[in-house]
């Protein structure tokens, strides 16, 4: 299951971002790739120094104030964070990322969209399922989430620039069959709310809610 959610940067934080992301020094993102990605990753990342730095505690700030991500991903951690750039001609074939990053594993993947769409062309990120092909392509602030179990590639950028901050998720809960299990019963339970208030029947499935959680998360 992946998710699209907007509104995650505000319009000044994203302007802030694409002007750190703007001035900083790239390099080739081979660099942070396994042995086997590594063949179809053509791309420039920004070096490290204080401007990614910054980037990535707004970008972390932004995502852990974002309830849906919050409810979705059930985020222990965010494990690594990279701003990537595609000019003309780069792309990211058909890859899985790694499963432990800094010997933390990586459950959930998410891609931060900072260039308008209409910008460049192509450059969608595709997901690979047994059901097809699924294009992903979102404006400045949006992000999408998915899983770090799937197989992945960014389409070919064939004009203009594409920047986006990409990162990875450690979750509380291993299993993505669980964690959607207390998403669904959470946007259930705020809907009850929302229509009916705070009822004893929302009192017993919050509870029963906690309770997966509790089964469920490794802390
Ligand atoms: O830029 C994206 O949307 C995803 C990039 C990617 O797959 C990666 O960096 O591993
Ligand atoms: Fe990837």
């Amino acid at each position: 299951m992946l998710l699209c959610l907007q509104n995650v940067c505000a319009a000044e934080t994203v302007e802030q971002l694409r002007q750190l992301a703007g001035e900083s020094d790239y390099a080739d993102g081979r660099k942070t790739a396994g042995w086997a990605a590594r063949e179809v990753k053509r791309n420039e990342q920004v070096e490290a120094g204080p401007r990614i730095d910054t980037i990535r505690n707004l970008v972390r700030k932004a995502l852990m104030a974002h309830p849906l991500f919050v409810s979705f991903a059930q985020p222990k951690s965010i494990t690594r964070m990279l701003v990537s750039r595609y000019t003309q001609g780069m792309e990211y074939g058909l890859h899985v990322d790694d499963a432990l990053m800094g010997g933390r594993r990586a459950d959930l993947s998410f891609t931060l969209f900072l260039s308008e769409p209409d910008s460049y062309q192509g450059g969608e990120l595709v997901m690979e399922s047994v059901d097809g092909e699924t294009e992903i392509k979102l404006a400045p602030g949006e992000v999408v989430v998915y899983p770090t179990a799937a197989l992945h590639r960014v389409a070919p950028v064939t004009s203009g620039e594409r920047i986006a901050v990409v990162g990875w998720v450690r979750s509380l809960v291993r299993r993505p069959d669980q964690r959607e299990i207390l998403f669904d019963l959470d946007r259930a339970c705020r809907a009850l709310f929302e229509r009916d208030g705070k009822t004893a029947e929302l009192d017993l499935l919050l509870k029963s809610k906690a309770n997966l959680l509790r089964q469920w998360a490794e802390d």
